[in-house]
């Protein structure tokens, strides 16, 4: 008879939205995760800011405020803290004890993935990180393992599960935006602060993690040009359905001539993309790769559940590698790509003018975007019921940011132009 191996000491560091869904899961399903791994895991303490605060389904014997003590004590960590410190230090703290870590901290990796990485190798410990970027959805290791024979050049996502629900909402409820706001904390998906994802910053942050992987680079959260949703107005979300499209938060990575270009904004995708049907808080993510051609990737991006499942996924993982020897893949980071400039990047735009209704405008507005090498892709005009003022809608072909930006500016200007009332990108048309 073989004889049982050890146990596993796993330490939970946070038991918020994610956490306890982690520690539900390593609880229940405990037996299946033994068989699978080829030894208990044993959860052996869970750091909490309040110990006197009863949890749900948590035995409150393994809560304590000391998580510096914890992460002495284990072999695997598992960091659901969020924010840059403590949890740096937790994670430096642990990989110097010997234990691998398992984190869902996409800010922190953005931000200073590199000083994690390097400890954990020289450590000889893993690093996994599954549920940083598009909660869920198994993709940061087919993007580390299974696409590690090809060349990837382009990733488009939907990865903000906040941004996703309220864009839907507000365009298939016609609710307004802190309202739905509201909600999307409620149950769960937004940040501690929700500034990071209104603004797209959460979305940049995995934009830099994607962009890191895919093209085997360093991408840090600084190189992302983001935006984020705030100026998306009731308006904005009735104009793309009257134009055929679907208002979405898009992070994009890309490999150009100009080196990798990684960007988080709005846009607009034509009805029949198969992004612009993504709803709720769900993520979706477009890879294309040289060989294997287009993938995509779909799934819940966010919630305290399907979050700990792609946490306890990387816990498996790192506990096998602990079972059997060996460790996961070191950060990729041999490629030196520069970074794109922002304006260089080729987009489309869509913008509204209020306009002068009287001869001649139309054909103003239209030898300024020639002027700029730019070309128009359809052009749609509305009287106003008072009269006197239209709107022009303007869709234009794909061209460099720089140039259409300029277009823009010098359209503002013209006399027979009232006001620009909003600029968007149009993508996967
Ligand atoms: N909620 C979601 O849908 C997803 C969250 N994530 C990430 O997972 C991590 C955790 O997120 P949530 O569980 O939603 O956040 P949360 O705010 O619900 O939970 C974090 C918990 O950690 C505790 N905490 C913070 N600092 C602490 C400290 N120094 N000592 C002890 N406890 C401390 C907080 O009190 C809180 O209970 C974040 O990095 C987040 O970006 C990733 C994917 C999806
Ligand atoms: N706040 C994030 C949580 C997952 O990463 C989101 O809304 O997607
Ligand atoms: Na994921």
């Amino acid at each position: 008879m073989v004889a049982p191996k050890e146990a596993l000491r796993v330490g939970l560091l946070g038991c918020g939205v994610v956490g306890s869904q982690v520690a539900r899961l390593l609880v229940e399903q405990s037996e299946d995760l033994a068989a699978r791994v080829g030894a208990p895991l044993e959860l052996v303490g869970i750091a909490v800011r309040d110990t006197s605060k009863a949890r749900d389904g948590v035995d409150p014997s393994l809560l304590t405020d000391d998580a510096h003590g914890l992460v002495a004590r284990c072999d695997i960590v598992v960091e659901v803290l969020g924010g840059i410190e403590p949890a740096r230090t937790l994670i430096l703290e642990s990989f110097a004890a010997g234990a691998s870590v398992v984190t869902a901290n996409k800010a922190l990796l953005a931000q200073d993935g590199p000083t994690l990485y390097s400890a954990a190798d020289a450590a000889g410990v893993d690093l996994y990180f599954e549920a940083a970027v598009a909660g869920a959805i198994p993709l940061v290791r087919p993007m580390r393992e299974s696409l590690a024979g090809d060349r990837v050049t382009r990733v488009l996502g939907i990865v903000n599960g906040t941004t996703n629900y309220i864009l839907d909402e507000m365009t298939t409820k016609g609710l307004a935006f802190d309202e739905v706001l509201r909600t999307a904390q409620e149950l769960g998906y937004a940040e501690a602060d929700p500034t990071a994802d209104v603004e797209g910053h959460d979305a940049a942050a995995k934009a830099a993690i994607l962009a890191s992987l895919a093209f085997h680079t360093r991408v840090s959260l600084d190189d992302v040009a983001c935006e984020g949703i705030t100026k998306i107005s009731a308006d904005d979300v009735a104009w793309a359905t009257e134009t055929g499209h679907a208002i979405k938060l898009l992070a994009i990575a890309e490999l150009t001539d100009a080196g990798v270009s990684a960007r988080v904004h709005p846009a607009l995708l034509p009805s029949r993309h198969p992004l612009a049907g993504v709803g709720g808080a769900f993520n979706a993510v477009f890879v294309e790769a040289e060989a294997a051609g287009p993938l995509m990737f779909y799934g819940q991006g966010a919630g305290g559940a399907p979050t700990a499942s792609a946490v306890i996924g990387d816990v498996v993982s790192v506990a096998r590698h602990r079972v059997l020897g060996g460790k996961g893949p070191d950060e990729s980071s041999y490629a030196s790509h520069p970074l794109a400039p922002a304006d260089a990047a080729v987009t489309s735009y869509q913008f509204r003018l209020r306009v002068d209704d009287k001869p001649g405008v139309l054909a103003r507005v239209a030898q300024v975007v020639a002027e700029h090498s730019v070309s128009i892709e359809a052009m749609r005009q509305q009287g106003t019921p008072a009269g006197g003022v239209a709107n022009l809608v303007l869709t234009t072909h794909r061209a460099p940011e720089a140039a259409l930006a300029a277009t823009v500016a010098e359209i503002a200007g013209l006399d027979v132009v009232q006001e620009v009332t909003s600029v968007l990108r149009v993508e996967g048309a």
